[in-house]
């Protein structure tokens, strides 16, 4: 489908950012895809992606590649990660050791009215360029390749908090490298999650959309 006038598949601007999807797929803290994923694609404003693409070839540099969870969320995904922590239920070992499903928004880990539909927001992390990152966090998504950052993706959990201590040496300093990063290309993280950021001079910053994510 043709994408909204503003938008873009990162692909088509900076192919040699890794995508992980999770939300088109089952490897996520639902457990199932989610509502208006119809492809493993990240689409985002064509302002964040030119931003991503600048951050990308910063650490490029350094033999390191940003890998990207998730980035413009349809309306309708919102809704459905809603409804989902609304059924309720007890804290899932994997993704939400410590919190009660219910509690998920109220806690900030799932937003109620997600920045993520806007188009300008990406759930973002950091892997060797070249070869295995190997790290194995105890929480979230365990089995993505990435840097060490202390705990995984979607770890609903206080130490995904950006700025948690204690954290080991390897962590804190690979949590400080995303922030300067994505903070050099111009988006701000969010403290709650480590792996979240927003472009500061989004282009929709009152809009939520609502298409669903497709490959073309
Ligand atoms: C669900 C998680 N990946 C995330 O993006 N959380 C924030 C709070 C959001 O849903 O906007
Ligand atoms: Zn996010």
């Amino acid at each position: 489908d043709p994408l909204p006038a503003g938008f873009v598949r990162l692909a088509d601007i900076a192919p040699s950012i890794r995508q992980d999807i999770r939300y088109a797929g089952t490897g996520n803290f639902l457990h199932r895809k989610v509502t208006g994923y119809d492809a493993p694609v990240c689409i985002l404003t064509l302002q964040a992606a030119q931003a991503l693409a600048g951050v990308q070839q910063a650490i490029a540099a350094r033999g390191l590649t940003l890998v990207v969870f998730d980035c413009y969320r349809p309306a309708r995904a919102v809704a459905d990660m809603g409804e989902w922590t609304r059924q309720g239920g007890p804290p899932d070992p994997q993704w939400y050791p410590r919190v009660r499903r219910g509690d998920l928004i109220a806690k900030g880990y799932v937003g109620e009215l997600s920045t993520h539909s806007r188009g300008s927001t990406v759930d973002v992390a950091i892997a060797r360029a070249d070869g295995p990152s190997v790290a194995k966090p105890a929480c979230g998504a365990i089995d993505a390749d990435t840097l060490d950052f202390g705990s995984g993706f979607d770890c609903f959990d206080p130490m995904s908090e950006t700025e948690y201590r204690p954290l080991g040496n390897e962590a804190a300093a690979n949590r400080r490298l995303l922030v300067e990063a994505m903070r050099a290309g111009g988006f701000k993280n969010y403290a709650r999650e480590w792996w979240h950021f927003t472009l500061g001079h989004e282009p929709f910053p009152t809009q939520r959309f609502d298409f669903p994510v497709s490959a073309e």
